[in-house]
């Protein structure tokens, strides 16, 4: 499989320490670690956010680390979607506004065959005009998903996407996210402190102390394994 995304010896400061890392076309990968482990900053190295102090990202072959502005704000803008925990949507606006609303700032128009089938599969026609605040958590969640799926953004970067939702809204969230980034040709990386969501990627790797202190396949690691690994981390790194 083709690479999208190659981190070569990224560094930041004390908080991430010689990173490589390389993710390819199509897959799945969380990454998990303690609080504080430094996982938000490898993903926002990846996503351009921030800068790396040395090394290189490259993310389909062009190294982002070099991206001046006004280049690197319309390479995040098109490569990459973002779903958080705390939806980060419009409130004032409807459901269709708010899965529009970035596509339209990036092109002139909108695929609407594209948009009614992801709020048919997601389960959303019948919202469509009501405002963000008139929504339950688990349906604001499927509205970033929508959001996220419509453009041609290669990387969808999901950070904590279940972490607010009860254990039922969890699965299906989970279930349909990992189903639309497969059938809409997407790379999909999900943060996460929690083994079952991880263990719904196809790779997991922990981050402790700014580095990648394990790399497993899902096939080959339990829930009881990453949470005796996560577990031996916090003991160093509170003891480091
Ligand atoms: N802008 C910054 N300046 C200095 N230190 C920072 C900055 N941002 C993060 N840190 C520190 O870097 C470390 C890693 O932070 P990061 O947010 O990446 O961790 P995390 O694994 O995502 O944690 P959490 O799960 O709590 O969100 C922490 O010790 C944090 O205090």
């Amino acid at each position: 499989m083709n690479k999208i995304i190659k981190i070569n010896n990224v560094s930041k400061e004390k908080i991430i320490k010689n990173v490589n890392l390389s993710i390819s076309n199509g897959e799945c990968i969380s990454i998990m670690g303690n609080s504080g482990a430094g996982k938000t900053t490898l993903a926002n190295i990846i996503s351009g956010l921030e800068k790396p102090t040395s090394g290189n990202v490259l993310f389909d072959g062009v190294d982002i680390v070099q991206l001046k502005e006004p280049n690197l704000t319309k390479f995040r803008s098109i490569a990459i979607s973002y779903i958080f925990q705390d939806y980060k949507l419009i409130e004032y606006l409807n459901v269709e506004q708010n899965i529009k609303f970035i596509e339209k700032n990036n092109k002139s128009y909108i695929d609407e065959k594209k948009y009614n089938k992801l709020i048919n599969d997601l389960g959303l026609t019948k919202i469509e005009k009501k405002t963000v605040s008139q929504l339950s958590g688990g349906q604001k969640q499927r509205v970033a998903i929508a959001r996220a799926m419509i453009g041609e953004s290669k990387v969808i970067i999901a950070d904590e996407p279940t972490a607010a939702l009860d254990m039922v809204n969890k699965k299906i969230v989970l279930n349909e996210l990992k189903k639309l980034t497969k059938a809409n040709n997407k790379t999909l990386i999900i943060i996460t402190h929690d083994p079952e969501v991880a263990l719904k990627c196809d790779r997991i790797l922990i981050v402790s102390n700014g580095s990648i202190s394990d790399e497993f396949s899902t096939n080959y690691v339990s829930y009881n394994e990453i949470e005796n690994i996560l577990i031996k981390n916090y003991k160093n790194e509170n003891n480091a």
